[in-house]
């Protein structure tokens, strides 16, 4: 089973416009649960622009299915991880001033980093992934670093799919053998949508999770959340 983790950034990034608490993140994360998300899924960046540092440790007690905290592991994101004690950590290697995400970790370089920072995570009891690109070497590097999954960037993809949907999913599907045979759990992510999910999951059937925020939340706007994260689940149905 493939579970759905909702990225509620983009809520946050509504909220923070105006100053005030509207719409109310906390309430949202909720509702995508009574909706039926498996997850909720949060990226703090330093300087807080989407979801912010309060509203992590605000959401964890809230949340009654997986929490999902992505991330750079800066000192104060492993502080905050380590305080809040998510079911699942992501690293994902943002520079500060970045619009978004945009590439996985290069897990041979920094291989010594990425042993260091997953030990101090699993140690704690949280389930580990890394934020990699659809490539054998950084998946067999992610499985040098300990971790228990790693997560595909999917941006190539989704920016591939309209073209030519076979030769954009052909990485994603040799780099998910991979983890497959190495024994690594495999999550999903980044501009997944309801055009381009249900022939990435048809392709990969033994993804964990995917994670999804922007375009999600723009289907929203038209459709309504609960009508919406209903059609994302029906996209990952066996
Ligand atoms: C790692 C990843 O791909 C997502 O967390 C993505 O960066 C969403 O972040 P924003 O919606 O805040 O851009
Ligand atoms: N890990 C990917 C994620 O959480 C959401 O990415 P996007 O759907 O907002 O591009």
């Amino acid at each position: 089973m493939t579970k759905l983790s909702v990225n509620i950034n983009k809520v946050a990034t509504i909220r923070n416009a105006r100053g005030g608490n509207n719409p109310d993140v906390l309430k949202v994360a909720v509702d995508c649960e009574l909706f039926g998300a498996q997850g909720i899924t949060v990226h703090p960046r330093p300087d807080e622009r989407h979801i912010r540092y309060m509203d992590v440790r605000s959401i964890k007690p809230l949340v009654k299915t997986e929490l999902n905290i992505e991330g750079n592991p800066i000192d104060k994101y492993i502080e905050l991880v380590l305080e809040v004690c998510p079911t699942q950590v992501t690293l994902v290697p943002d520079t500060d001033d970045q619009l978004t995400s945009n590439h996985g970790w290069d897990t041979v370089a920094n291989r010594a980093f990425l042993t260091d920072v997953i030990g101090r995570f699993k140690e704690a009891g949280i389930r580990t992934s890394i934020f990699v690109d659809p490539s054998c070497k950084m998946v067999e590097g992610a499985k040098e670093c300990g971790t228990d999954r790693i997560e595909l960037y999917t941006e190539p993809y989704a920016a591939g799919y309209p073209r030519n949907r076979e030769e954009a999913i052909k990485p994603f599907v040799e780099a998910a053998k991979v983890a497959k045979e190495l024994g690594l759990g495999l999550n999903a992510g980044h501009d997944l949508s309801l055009e381009n999910l249900t022939y990435f999951h048809r392709n990969i059937p033994w993804l964990d999770e995917v994670s999804i925020g922007h375009a999600l939340i723009c289907d929203a706007l038209y459709m309504g959340l609960g009508n919406t994260i209903q059609a994302y689940l029906a996209c990952l149905k066996d």
